[in-house]
């Protein structure tokens, strides 16, 4: 069983510049320069965790390329493309769509190869030179939509990975579970009437996009019943994520039948993260791999594909990513040693509220075919 890993170090050179647009620079109004909180720390410090770990040598290590326009063109608009393309030739670079999704010169290209590592990452899979991997890509993609990008994300990397398996791998049937704390707005928007691909989102309730994510959002069309949304309750943390994943995610799956798993991999429903207010640990983060691991072996031959997304502690997030790449390689656990402090935080384990909230999404499940 080999594990697929894929980092460039061109990720760190993705400029988002000053916080600009999201609570940026503004001295009259008291704010004071800073940098973006989707910065190149986080991803690196991962990277280097996994290197110093020693994890790196259990790994196999997997190339990105650049998606090409054509596989961008699948779901995204030629509008979006061409206008990200011209912004990226600007001096200082443009912006994904939504006013604080900066990018810097060049930014397509590292756009384009975060893009392209994920469908790289999911030829490794399909192929089977790796039973399953993870891309550690930037800039994230789960935010953007056909037209635009949004939410620090320019493309849909996960989206257009998806639809690459779909088109050119012959793969038929594709579940993506984002665990993201974020809701996966954009990948289910590609997917909404397609009863072939079916997104689970676990998220923080209505934290980003604005009222978006809600358990209503079951798909249209064929495809109504296989968009999964759980909108967990602020302050959720290892035992209403595990709740979820064996009352909704996993039932989900072994319903559903995938030929494929992909993970859109966010860390920003950890303890410390300054974006969300969720309480997973690194612990939670290697059980939820587990789980997944565990419906793979059962459905799929073990392929699971992930693709990371959020997570903006550079202190606590890399121990959460070696969680999940250790579970992925059969590796020892390194020991994290926030551990102590995070799950002795009370509310850790599954509270009522949340329970309620996830037996509720956990009856729409039996909608799947
Ligand atoms: O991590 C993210 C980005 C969320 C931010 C985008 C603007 C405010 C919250 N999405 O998964
Ligand atoms: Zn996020």
């Amino acid at each position: 069983m080999a594990t697929g890993y894929l980092y460039h170090e061109i990720f760190g050179w993705h400029d988002t510049g000053s916080n600009a647009g999201l609570f940026g620079a503004d001295p009259a109004a008291g704010l004071q320069p800073y940098m973006h909180l989707e910065n190149a720390e986080t991803k690196r410090r991962i990277h280097e965790l996994i290197v110093v770990s020693g994890l790196i040598d259990r790994l196999e290590r997997v190339r990105p390329r650049h998606a090409s326009e054509e596989e961008i063109l699948k779901v995204h608009t030629r509008d979006h493309l061409e206008r990200i393309q011209a912004e990226s030739r600007w001096p200082k670079g443009g912006d994904a769509g939504d006013g604080f999704s900066p990018f810097g010169k060049g930014g397509y290209e590292i756009a384009a190869l975060a893009a392209g590592g994920v469908i790289t990452m999911v030829e490794a899979v399909v192929s089977g030179d790796v039973t399953n991997g993870y891309a550690l890509v930037r800039p994230p993609g789960h935010h953007a939509v056909a037209g635009s990008g949004m939410g620090f994300c320019v493309f849909g990397n996960l989206a257009i990975a998806a639809r690459h398996a779909r088109d050119v791998l012959g793969v038929r049937r594709i579940a993506v579970v984002d665990w993201d704390v974020h809701h996966g707005n954009g990948t289910q928007s590609f997917f909404y009437g397609d009863p072939d691909v079916l997104t689970i989102s676990l998220h923080q309730d209505n934290c980003f996009p604005p009222d978006s994510g809600a358990l209503t959002e079951r798909g249209d069309g064929a495809g109504f019943g296989y968009a999964l949304n759980v909108p967990l309750p602020p302050g959720t943390g290892d035992g209403g994520y595990l709740y979820a994943m064996d009352r909704v995610v996993a039932p989900a799956l072994q319903r559903f039948r995938p030929d494929l798993i992909l993970v859109a991999s966010g860390f920003d429903g950890s303890a410390m993260d300054p974006l969300a207010r969720q309480l997973l640990t690194s612990e939670g983060y290697r059980t939820m791999t587990r789980r997944l691991m565990e419906v793979a072996e059962d459905l799929c031959g073990g392929r699971i594909a992930m693709s990371h997304e959020g997570g903006y502690n550079p202190v606590y997030v890399p121990f959460c990513g070696l969680a999940v790449i250790e579970t992925l390689a059969g590796a020892e656990p390194f020991a994290d040693p926030f551990l102590p402090v995070v799950s002795g935080m009370a509310g850790q384990d599954l509270q009522p509220h949340q329970k309620a909230l996830v037996d509720e999404v956990a009856a729409l499940v039996g909608d799947i075919s």
